[in-house]
């Protein structure tokens, strides 16, 4: 692997369960490739710990693997033999049998939770019993539980009906890297193109590892989804039958969205089902695993007004840009296709670009408030008789004062003295629809010349250049 980088506060919050005097138990899960094993893993580097990762097979085959790792941590120069535990609930007191001896605090990591637990049901149900008869009585174990199967970790083992409810005292939902950490994945990256990789992988580690620094942006987007075994080709269709039952329906529901239907009744006449009610449960599924989310406008009360977006940005380009050319990929007819990606490229980045505009908000401390909340708005200008959209409005901690911004990514000479008008009258149409008090303007771009910056501090408007992100 690459070298290790960011997750410096699951890092931290992890170093301190393990230096408490009591028996922890942190529960780690998020998307697949997120880099939860690599957190793991460089967190117990230099530390006392059983790791072992269920796999999709049998019971005893588990069980199997889980002694080998018991027996190689207590005895790591021992000649291999085929030593099984009878069963899970003695290889669990084995492992405190081993904290005893060794007189030290040890980590017990078991990844990949739900192969275990779909190999052996009753395995929750074992941990509780050696978390609440054993492990709490010496206080010498840090238990990880790991899985990528997001809705089996929040429903069978964080869920009140899973026998280990309430036995956890962290909890890790690990979400991909944000654009900063993103950068310290690609420090060799121009701040450009470091745009584009992130909105082309989401800021998903697995992603990011696979792009060579030394290609352009168009080499990267050949390499990972275009050429004859590309990583990235199939990962979408790869993700949706591993989570779910029926993927033939998620993918036209996202084929539907990616196509611009954002509201529940347009998708499901388009993907020809009865109602919305049949679509519902779709929709929540794919809510929870992410992959899609409901926006509604900043404050917005009023349910009706919601649409549905894809959220992961890996699925949002690959929707857009891949899955109606598969036939010609596979043929390795590419050219035409990358040169139409490349051409819609920068489209494709103004909303991440309003993306890495809000992390920014999020991460800077000279603001005027610190905000509880940062969002788009969007609603209907009477004077003018149509819809009007805000990029970025955050507000403070009681909704009453608010920051307006508008991001675009394109080149200085694009930029007009129109753009900042426009800010300020969205500005006053969110504050009458919202009720805010506006304390700030900012303009996001690209980059800005010497008349954009005069025109907009003259009008108190305060111009973020992207290159000023990384300072
Ligand atoms: N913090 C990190 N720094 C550098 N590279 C990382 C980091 N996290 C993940 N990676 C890269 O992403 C790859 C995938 O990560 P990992 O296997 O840990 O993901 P995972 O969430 O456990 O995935 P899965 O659920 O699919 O098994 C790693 O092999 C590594 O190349």
């Amino acid at each position: 692997m690459e070298k290790f980088v960011a997750r410096e506060r699951e890092l931290k919050n992890l170093e301190e369960m393990y230096d408490s005097s009591k028996f922890e138990m942190a529960v780690i899960y998020g998307r697949r490739r997120v880099g939860k094993t690599a957190l793991i893993k460089e967190f117990i580097k230099d530390k006392p710990a059983i790791y072992i990762q269920g796999i999709e097979a049998t019971k005893e085959l588990n069980l199997q693997y889980l002694s080998d790792a018991i027996m190689d941590f207590a005895n790591p120069i021992q000649i291999p033999t085929s030593f099984s535990f009878r069963d899970f609930k003695d290889a669990f007191a084995a492992v405190e049998n081993i904290a005893n001896q060794q007189n030290k605090k040890i980590i017990f990591v078991m990844d990949e939770f739900p192969y275990f637990a779909e190999s052996a049901p009753e395995i929750s149900s074992l941990l509780q019993y050696a978390i609440d008869h054993i492990y709490k009585e010496y206080n010498n174990i840090m238990l990880i539980l790991c899985g990528s199967s997001m809705s089996f970790m929040e429903h069978q083992v964080l869920g009140y009906k899973s026998p280990l409810y309430g036995r956890r005292t962290g909890q890790f939902k690990i979400r991909p890297f944000n654009l900063f950490d993103t950068k310290k994945m690609l420090p060799q990256v121009n701040d450009e193109d470091l745009l584009a990789y992130y909105g082309i992988t989401g800021g998903v580690p697995q992603y990011l590892s696979f792009i060579d620094q030394k290609l352009s942006v168009a080499e990267n987007i050949q390499k990972l989804f275009l050429k004859q075994n590309a990583p990235l080709q199939n990962e979408t269709n790869i993700l949706l039958q591993e989570e779910l039952r029926k993927p033939a329906t998620y993918y036209s529901i996202l084929v539907a969205i990616a196509n611009g239907d954002s509201k529940a009744n347009k998708i499901y006449q388009a993907i020809g089902l009865k109602s919305s009610s049949q679509l519902s449960p779709y929709l929540g599924k794919l809510m929870e695993l992410e992959i899609i989310e409901r926006k509604a406008p900043i404050l917005e009360k009023n349910k009706k007004k919601s649409i549905y977006v894809i959220k992961d940005e890996m699925f949002k380009f690959w929707f857009k840009f891949i899955s109606g050319e598969q036939d010609q990929i596979a043929l390795g007819r590419t050219k035409a296709v990358l040169e139409a990606i490349m051409h819609e490229l920068p489209r494709f980045l103004g909303p991440v670009f309003e993306q890495a505009s809000i992390e920014w908000m999020w991460k800077e401390e000279n603001l005027v408030f610190d905000p509880r909340e940062i969002k788009n708005w969007w609603g209907y200008n009477p004077l003018l008789k149509r819809q009007e959209e805000v990029d970025l409005v955050a507000v403070n901690f009681d909704n009453s004062k608010a920051m307006i911004g508008e991001c675009k990514w394109k080149s200085a000479k694009k930029l007009t003295s129109e753009m900042l008008t426009t800010l300020q009258r969205r500005a006053d149409l969110v504050a009458q629809d919202v009720k805010v008090n506006v304390v700030g303007l900012y303009f996001f771009v690209k980059e800005a010349d010497a008349d954009f910056l005069n025109a907009a501090s003259k009008r108190g408007i305060k111009v973020i250049e992207y290159s000023s992100f990384f300072k």
